[in-house]
């Protein structure tokens, strides 16, 4: 289903709008808290739903190996297990197996490899994708089987990868057919390759998505020669759809990203990094293990309308992270994913007023120089 997306305002090539989904809609530009094992790591959904997120990531490589996809259908699919009722969005998969599994295989028919758990062995192919995120997980969303080749990559190579995934692009869409309550999302591949990054969007384009998402990056490039790649692949993309960057990023990477015309992103550093007592605020990221904070009686960030940034002192949460207590993983966890919507709530805001680009300046000028 092609969910209505209403873009609100535009200040240069940033937008802002609203994607329509029957779950409920998504704000963009939207974060999208990850979710990996049917949980947001260490938080309850009434905490993750308080920071303002409107949307998750699941994650179908870990639901496929436990509980398995069969089971999960039986147990009434993915929201009802988990208790969120609001949009899910679900990786295809392809990306976990190359990072996560053990002894895996790409073939032109799908993936095989063995579970990082037990060592059983599975295959992946763009339509068992499909029939996981969509059939048995029950996803919003679901994303393509793609295959996101490493960086730095050669040309023939990243060519090679970018042509598997247009194919398995056509794949997916026939497996997924027309559906009136959810919605399929190509993914452009082509590493750091223009020539590349232009074929892969028009094989999408003539494929036709509800969405498009850019791929392949976030692998190792750095920041500089992400944006590099951003100068040019959004604009390769519909303007009247959705543009998912996936896997991004620290909050200067979602900024410097929303500027290029993206709109929605997914990331595990905020309670990856969180519950190691990271902590990103408006003045930049700090580490509450440091000696520096253990006196320190100031809240977390006051600015952050949530428990965990504004109830509790940083002397208080040093000592949790500290002792590896389980209250600072939560606490953490939970501020950051409240920063990161009031990152983005703050960008939708500056986008409607027309100011994002100041927005942007002082973003730098607090939030980079100190971090
Ligand atoms: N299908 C697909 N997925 C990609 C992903 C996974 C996105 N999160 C999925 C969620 C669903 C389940 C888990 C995650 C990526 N993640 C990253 N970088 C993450 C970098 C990072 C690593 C560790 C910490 C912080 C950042 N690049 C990515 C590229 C692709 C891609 O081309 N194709």
């Amino acid at each position: 289903m092609t969910f209505p997306f209403d873009i609100s305002a535009t200040d240069g090539r940033a937008r802002t709008g609203v994607l329509k989904t029957p779950r409920g809609d998504i704000r963009t530009p939207a974060f999208m808290p990850v979710g990996t094992a049917a949980t947001v790591k260490a938080l309850t959904v009434d905490q993750v739903k308080q920071t303002g997120a409107d949307i998750l990531l699941g994650n179908t490589y870990h639901l496929m190996l436990r509980p398995g996809p069969e089971r999960m259908e039986r147990l009434g699919g993915l929201h009802k297990f988990m208790g969120w009722d609001k949009p899910i969005l679900t990786d295809s998969g392809g990306f976990q197996v190359m990072s996560l599994a053990g002894i895996s295989k790409v073939k032109e028919e799908a993936v095989t490899f063995s579970s990082h758990i037990d060592g059983s062995k599975h295959v992946l192919s763009p339509e068992r994708s499909i029939e996981i995120q969509a059939d048995r997980i029950g996803a919003d969303i679901s994303m393509q089987l793609d295959e996101c080749v490493a960086w730095p990559a050669e040309e023939p190579r990243a060519r090679s990868g970018m042509e598997l995934s247009a194919r398995w692009a056509k794949r997916s869409k026939d497996a997924f057919g027309t559906r009136d309550t959810q919605a399929l999302f190509g993914i452009q591949q082509g590493s750091t390759f223009e020539n590349l990054r232009r074929e892969s969007s028009d094989r999408l384009q003539e494929i036709g998505f509800d969405g498009y998402a850019i791929g392949g990056l976030a692998v190792g490039e750095g920041h500089q020669a992400m944006c590099e790649v951003l100068d040019y692949a959004p604009q390769m993309l519909p303007a009247d759809r959705p543009r998912y960057l996936m896997g991004v990023g620290k909050p200067v990477d979602l900024v410097e990203a929303v500027w290029r015309g993206v709109d929605m992103f997914d990331c595990v550093l905020p309670t990856r990094a969180g519950r190691h007592g990271q902590a990103w605020t408006w003045d930049g990221p700090i580490n509450l293990k440091n000696a520096r904070f253990a006196e320190d009686q100031d809240p977390l960030a006051p600015e952050v309308p949530c428990p965990a940034s504004t109830d509790y002192s940083r002397a208080y949460l040093h000592h949790l992270i500290r002792a590896d207590e389980i209250l600072g993983k939560i606490l953490l966890s939970w501020h950051n994913i409240a920063f990161f919507q009031a990152l983005t709530a703050a960008m939708r805001t500056a986008i409607a007023e027309g100011r994002f680009e100041a927005f942007r300046r002082d973003f730098h000028a607090r939030h980079v120089s100190n971090g």
